[in-house]
């Protein structure tokens, strides 16, 4: 068997982001989605005084990343959880804060290679989806119990797929009579269901509903919604929370959430800043970086990818401007 890979994207990049928090000896970075350890490695290489913990909620990630991190001692902590649980992660490791913390989202490559966990539509495999398979309901549960309104719903809006209400009512049809429990009973049903000539455009016509399925079955816009809010608290002054995300619904609620953080809580007409409105927070990037020709030339993934990061700053009582009535503008 070939060695799992996964090539990070913006490697450098995100690294540089991540440095400026992670200087003082002892800091600690927070890697939600450590998947094959990609990025974690860097840092681990890259910026020797910092102390690195890996969450992801696929344990054969996990126990691929410990296997390829385990060189660098007590330096790496893995820990298996959904990055909705970062709070509780912190606490349990008996730390109040960190310092930087990243999200790489979506599925990683090997997840998409291992045929068995039914990622790829290219691959005829149990119908499964599940980031973590020790837990939750399948892709093919969810063929099999949904109503045809969820099924049009999960497909309209994660998979943006046009065919959706078509793809819903024929599901709806065949597991009557044959429930799904392979990637090609669906494969199958799509190229029956969606008309030639929209086949032939806009990439596989199967790509649009594994990913929609995916979305639904990992529940990772949800996920995701609390995660965000839930990484801006956790990281102390200094601290940066960087993320790539290759879905437009993720980007947005990615760049809504970092907009909210940011933004000074004041009628636009008001002539001054009244004192304890500055934000807490700063964004790093100017709208969102993505990759360039040469990157995506080398893998495809990044063609996608849009990368945003925020730091937390000196709250209002420190830092320096006039007092009362507040900073005219
Ligand atoms: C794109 S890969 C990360 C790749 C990694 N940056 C690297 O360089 O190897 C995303 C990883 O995040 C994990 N993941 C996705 N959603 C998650 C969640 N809600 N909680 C924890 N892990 C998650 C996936 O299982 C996958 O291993």
């Amino acid at each position: 068997m070939t060695t799992p890979r996964h090539a990070p994207v913006l490697l450098d990049r995100v690294v540089a982001l991540l440095a400026p928090a992670l200087e003082a000896p002892g800091s600690v970075y927070l890697d939600c989605t450590l998947g094959l350890g990609g990025h974690s490695e860097a840092v681990l290489e890259r910026l020797p005084q910092a102390r690195v913990i890996g969450i992801d909620r696929d344990p054969a990630a996990l126990a691929m990343s410990s296997d390829r991190l385990a060189a660098h001692g007590d330096r790496f902590t893995a820990v298996h959880a959904v990055y909705d649980e970062l709070p509780e992660v912190i606490a349990s490791l008996g730390l109040d804060h960190v310092d930087a913390i990243f999200f790489d989202l979506g599925v990683s490559s090997m997840q998409l290679d291992v045929r068995d966990r039914g990622f790829a539509y290219a691959e005829d495999a149990p119908l499964d989806m599940r980031m973590d398979p020790t837990t939750g309901h399948t892709a093919a549960d969810l063929l099999n119990t949904a109503s045809a309104q969820e099924l049009t719903r999960i497909l309209r809006e994660y998979g943006e797929e046009k065919f959706a209400s078509r793809i819903a009512r024929e599901v709806v049809r065949r597991r009557e009579t044959t429930p799904f429990t392979t990637s090609a009973d669906l494969v199958e049903l799509l190229y029956a269901t969606i008309p030639a000539p929209a086949r032939r455009t806009g990439g596989h016509p199967a790509k649009r509903t594994f990913q929609a399925l995916r979305m639904a079955v990992n529940d990772e816009l949800a996920v995701l919604r609390r995660a965000i809010p839930a990484s801006i608290e956790a990281i102390g002054v200094g601290g940066r929370v960087v993320v790539e995300a290759y879905h437009s619904l993720e980007d947005r609620l990615v760049k809504r959430a970092f907009a909210d953080a940011t933004r000074l809580d004041v009628p636009p007409d008001l002539p001054f800043v009244p004192e304890g409105a500055e934000p807490a927070l700063r964004l790093v990037t100017r709208g969102a970086e993505q990759a360039d020709e040469s990157e995506i030339a080398e893998n495809p993934r990044a063609a996608s990818v849009r990368l945003r990061a925020v730091e937390r700053v000196l709250p209002p009582s420190t830092s320096s401007r006039p007092s009362s009535p507040g900073v005219v503008r």
